[in-house]
């Protein structure tokens, strides 16, 4: 698929005492919802505080919009004001009051539009703009104060949104919302918006995910949009008696005392023709897992 950038990361390198993060080449598709998934550790916080401008000291370069540098992302305000960003944790003053919260983004972001930013928080079940404005910060719940940091980006006029783990602390159904949230401001954006998040809760994300990049111990283990994905690996199941024929085929295999099951890639089915297979399609998740786990530095989980 041809298709153009929002953001494009080549030759970063990022070391802490015991941690790299080394992505040669990545290019994150323009109007599209990209998931970064990945184990504990993995690198994702890392690359997308990188992105965001959070964390500054890197090597290599990345580029937004298909023609901004970093340091136009520092300087130019055009850059600044088009990016959203979401954390894992509230970065509003605990102290502040709704109203408070309210003001400071009115007065930090040009594009801030108070009026949406209220119906948000009211579609998110937090908040009744005329009864809640003095109730502070500290008193929301981990969920709630997630919401109040997605109704303030969901309520600016960017063309990128960057989130970290949003769906982590969110129930069920505001998941569900958050999806809906997600799709509604792609659409809006017909082709110029784009969406960056982490995940772990790939179940719940996989119908918002059109991109996947599944990091593994600082590295890119696999990316792609998720139908082609889907096509490039096939999820196999068979009986015991042909595990050790079937294995050396697989990409990724579990086993039990029943059978075994896991990806293939599809490239190699033929090589296991005349077996008693069941081929499927993955889901986002078995495909997920099993890259990470294909590429797990952690032996107790192979
Ligand atoms: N400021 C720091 N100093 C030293 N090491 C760090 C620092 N920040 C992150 N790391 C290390 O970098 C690695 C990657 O961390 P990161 O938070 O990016 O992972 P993650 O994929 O987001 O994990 P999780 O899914 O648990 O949130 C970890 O080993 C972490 O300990």
């Amino acid at each position: 698929m041809n298709t153009n950038t929002v953001v494009s990361c080549k030759n970063i390198e990022k070391r802490y005492k015991n941690f790299e993060l080394k992505v040669d080449s990545l290019d994150f598709p323009k109007g599209f919802a990209t998931a970064l998934i990945g184990e504990n550790g993995a690198g994702k916080t890392t690359l997308l505080e990188l992105i965001a401008g959070l964390r500054l000291e890197h090597e290599g370069d990345i580029s937004y919009f298909d023609k901004y540098t970093e340091s136009d992302r520092e300087t130019d305000p055009t850059v600044k004001n088009n990016i959203g960003y979401t954390g894992t944790s509230n970065y509003f003053v605990p102290n502040w009051s709704l109203k408070q919260v309210k003001e400071a983004q009115d007065m930090l972001f040009d594009d801030f539009d108070g009026n949406k930013y209220d119906q948000i928080l009211n579609e998110l079940a937090i908040s009744d703009p005329s009864k809640d404005k003095n109730k502070k910060v500290s008193s929301l719940s981990d969920g709630n104060k997630i919401k109040l940091m997605l109704a303030g980006v969901f309520a600016r006029e960017t063309n990128l949104l960057l989130m970290d783990e949003p769906a982590s602390p969110l129930d069920p159904l505001m998941r569900d919302k958050l999806c809906s949230m997600i799709r509604e401001y792609l659409e809006a954006g017909e082709g110029e918006k784009s969406v960056i998040f982490s995940t772990h809760n790939i179940a719940d994300m996989e119908n918002v995910t059109d991109y996947a990049v599944i990091v593994e111990n600082g590295s890119i283990a696999e990316q792609g949009f998720v139908e082609e994905l889907k096509e490039k690996y096939t999820y196999v199941k068979g009986d015991k008696a042909d595990e050790e024929t079937a294995k050396p085929f697989f990409y990724d295999m579990t086993s039990s005392s029943f059978g075994f099951e896991g990806l293939c890639l599809s490239e190699n089915l033929d090589k296991l023709a005349g077996l008693d297979l069941i081929t499927e399609t993955p889901t986002l998740s078995q495909l997920a897992v099993g890259i990470m786990r294909a590429n797990t530095k952690l032996t107790a989980i192979k």
